[in-house]
């Protein structure tokens, strides 16, 4: 029979973002210790507003950030807040809050502190502390259990500290590492340039002619908005081929312009499209996404990340030689994120637990190289591996199973 002490495991949960909130709560139930570092001093991970990013590498191509947050201040959901919220703790109007059914970020962060307040989630959370190592303390052998070495740094503390669990929680997030993309002429090119990650506020493009790189969600938020104090805007896609409101808001403002993608930058400020017009411009703003980065993580090389495809994981939580003591929450991308946090956060607490058990090694790298299959032969490349817009999640269903 299996002891009650075995049952109960020393977490170490890294960001209390939603990810890492919702895990921090699961796994408290199920009984584990649990630890949360946070680098921040508060919790909401995206959700928590940084104003201040003068000091901000522009184009984020260092691997030390310091601001963690992406979102600007005009931000509003994309998805309405009834399927935002955990599953038992809906996203509810509040009197004196911002009512609309697509409210603007700080509505999720207050949100996100409601949550925590009401499962008392704070006494478990290290702020301002940051994970700047994670390794194995003994390489995996058959038969013993996997446990980790964990160094962190507070903030003010002159030493790190090290400690030993007997599983680590990722919940870092993945819209901070900025992804640039490769445009001839870019390191030459000596007037301004950022990407979207320290995108905050329209007022510093008064006047100029700003170049907006990419027509995602960002591209065209980010477009819309200075197009009421910027000279020029220029955005440009990979396809001309735009939304109807795009169109639209395209139509009606003489200042706004769709072009292809860029060829080359040039030293006098020239912009040169691929259709060969070109424009002089004072900023280029990319809004090009961004990549998966772990830079604490070090797994011998059993997780890797390569083209932006984390990997392997196994339901793209678990990688298979290290599971269950090592998984990921919050890696699938352009999906209904919290109730897949959460579903991902009870199965991982009751994996460790030993209420459910996970299929052999050989099962779990099969499923993995099916799944790839699958999308190759759906034409996806290998940088959206974890977009699953569209793509059924058989989390659910596997949990149900089981
Ligand atoms: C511009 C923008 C708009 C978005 N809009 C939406 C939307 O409308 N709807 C939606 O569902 N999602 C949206 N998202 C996605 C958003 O990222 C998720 O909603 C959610 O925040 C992901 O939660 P997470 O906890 O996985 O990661 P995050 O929210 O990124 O939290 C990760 C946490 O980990 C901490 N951390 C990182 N590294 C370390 C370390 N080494 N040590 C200690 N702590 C660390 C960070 O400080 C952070 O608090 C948007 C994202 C962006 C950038």
């Amino acid at each position: 029979m299996v002891s009650e002490r075995n049952l109960s495991k020393n977490v170490c949960i890294i960001g209390a973002g939603p990810s890492g909130l919702v895990a921090a709560r699961e796994l408290r139930k199920e009984g584990h210790n649990v630890v949360v570092f946070e680098q921040n001093h508060e919790v909401g991970g995206q959700w928590l507003y940084q104003p201040k990013v003068e000091h901000e590498d522009p184009l984020g191509s260092s691997n030390v950030l310091k601001v963690h947050s992406s979102i600007y201040a005009s931000l509003r959901l994309t998805s309405p807040r009834e399927i935002m919220g955990f599953t038992d703790f809906p996203f509810v109007v509040k009197k004196g809050r911002d009512p609309r059914r697509f409210p603007g970020h700080k509505e999720l962060l207050l949100y996100l502190q409601d949550f925590c307040e009401y499962f008392g989630l704070r006494e478990m959370i290290r702020f301002n502390t940051t994970v700047e190592y994670v390794g194995m303390l003994d390489y995996p052998e058959f038969g013993k259990d996997l446990r980790w070495i964990v160094k962190s740094k507070e903030k003010e503390a002159e030493e790190r500290v090290e400690e030993v669990f007997d599983a680590v929680v990722v919940a870092t997030g993945h819209y901070s590492q900025p992804r640039l993309p490769s445009i001839k002429g870019m390191d030459a090119w000596r007037r301004k340039q950022m990407h979207s990650h320290i995108y905050r506020v329209p007022e510093p493009f008064r006047n100029e002619v700003v170049v907006v790189v990419g027509n995602s969600l960002s591209g065209q938020d980010i477009g819309m908005e200075l197009v009421d104090v910027a000279k020029e805007i220029h955005l440009s896609a990979k396809s001309l081929d735009v939304s109807e409101g795009l169109s639209k808001v395209i139509s009606k403002h003489q200042n706004l312009h769709l072009h292809p993608q860029i060829d080359s930058l040039h030293e006098d400020g020239r912009v040169l499209f691929v259709d060969g017009t070109s424009i002089v411009a004072d900023t280029i703003i990319y809004c090009t996404g961004y990549s998966y980065s772990f830079p604490f993580l070090d797994t011998k090389g059993m997780v890797i990340v390569d083209d932006d495809r984390v990997g392997p994981l196994y339901e793209h939580t678990f990688p298979p030689s290290l599971a269950p003591s090592l998984s990921f929450v919050g890696i699938p991308r352009k999906l209904i994120g919290f109730p897949f946090f959460e579903s991902q956060a009870k199965w991982i607490a009751q994996l460790l637990s030993g209420k459910r058990t996970l299929p052999s090694w050989d099962e779990m790298m099969q499923s993995i190289k099916e799944f790839y299959r699958s999308r190759e032969v759906d034409g996806i490349p290998k940088h959206n591996t974890h977009d699953l817009a569209n793509f059924e999640v058989k989390l659910s269903k596997l949990l149900k199973n089981q």
